[in-house]
């Protein structure tokens, strides 16, 4: 369980960039993060991780507390982070190693070792590269690299920053159906995007603007009541689409599987 209790960040004093923010991520949620470019969203995700400090409030992580160094070091052996730009996270020159080097930091015994490499790179159709320079690799390679290096340390909990910002659409899918398969599995998912097709695949939305927590809920709330433009987003093509074609069914639950499955189809996701 992640809980942020009134958190308040600025990077210079007086422009505050995160506003008393306040909520909990439970165990086994998919979580999507949206807003406008200079929301906070990666601010949010880096105060997650310990990466920024709150300067009130806390951050606690079942219960261990961000500020705290010992605590931070065990957040870090249950909660994983992908970033935008894979390249920012590589720092071997293997795809074999980039993946043991955190399984070595994190003092996994020898023969466990094997296990977790080839099954993090199975998980994410990356077995055929172990000697394959990272940095060689095409976008969604290096980024599908970048998730195997945090599954095999098995995190409780991944925050991915824009994890699809920089591929095309096909790697794209593949990403997010890891995203989507990891969950399923039981691991807690932070989504940040851009793209608001994707917030259908969460089971909650969070909408940040301008420093402050907008919107806490249900996607299908959440496009059914929020005046997304006033926001600079954009609804999701299956939505805009509902809307065009002048559906009458009011906005249910049963308007969510129809919107996400008519998504999923498309997507083959
Ligand atoms: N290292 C930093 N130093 C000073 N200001 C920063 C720093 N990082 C971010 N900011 C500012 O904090 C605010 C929030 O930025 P943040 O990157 O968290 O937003 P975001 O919602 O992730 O934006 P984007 O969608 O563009 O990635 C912005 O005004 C940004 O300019």
């Amino acid at each position: 369980m992640l809980t942020f209790d009134h958190v308040h960040f600025y990077y210079k004093k007086g422009q505050p960039v995160v506003e008393d923010i306040s909520f909990t991520i439970t165990a086994g949620e998919y979580v999507a993060i949206v807003g406008a470019n200079g929301g906070g969203k990666s601010t949010i995700a880096k105060l997650m991780d310990g990466l920024l400090l709150p300067k009130e409030g806390s951050v606690k992580f079942n219960g261990l507390d961000t500020v705290i160094p010992v605590d931070l070091a065990k957040i870090h052996e249950q909660l994983g982070f992908v970033f935008q730009n894979p390249e920012d996270q590589f720092i071997t020159t293997t795809v074999m190693d980039e993946v043991l080097f955190g399984l070595e930091n994190i003092s996994v015994p020898g023969e466990e070792i094997s296990i977790r490499l080839h099954q993090a790179l199975q998980a994410v159709q990356m077995e055929d590269y172990l000697e394959a320079m990272p940095h060689q690799l095409s976008g969604g390679q290096k980024q599908r690299v970048a998730i195997a290096a945090i599954v095999a340390m098995r995190p409780q909990f991944i925050i991915f920053d824009e994890p699809t910002s920089m591929l095309d659409p096909q790697s794209r899918k593949q990403v997010l159906s890891i995203m989507r398969e990891l969950n399923q599995q039981g691991m807690t998912i932070v989504h940040i995007t851009h793209h608001m097709e994707e917030v259908l695949l969460a089971d909650r939305v969070m909408l940040l603007h301008q420093g402050h927590l907008i919107f806490d809920g249900e996607p299908y709330t959440f496009f059914a009541t929020v005046p997304v433009g006033d926001y600079q987003l954009e609804l999701p093509f299956a939505v805009r689409l509902y809307h065009q074609l002048h559906l009458t069914t009011p906005l249910t639950a049963n308007w969510k599987e129809m919107i996400t499955s008519q998504w999923s189809t498309n997507y083959k996701i």
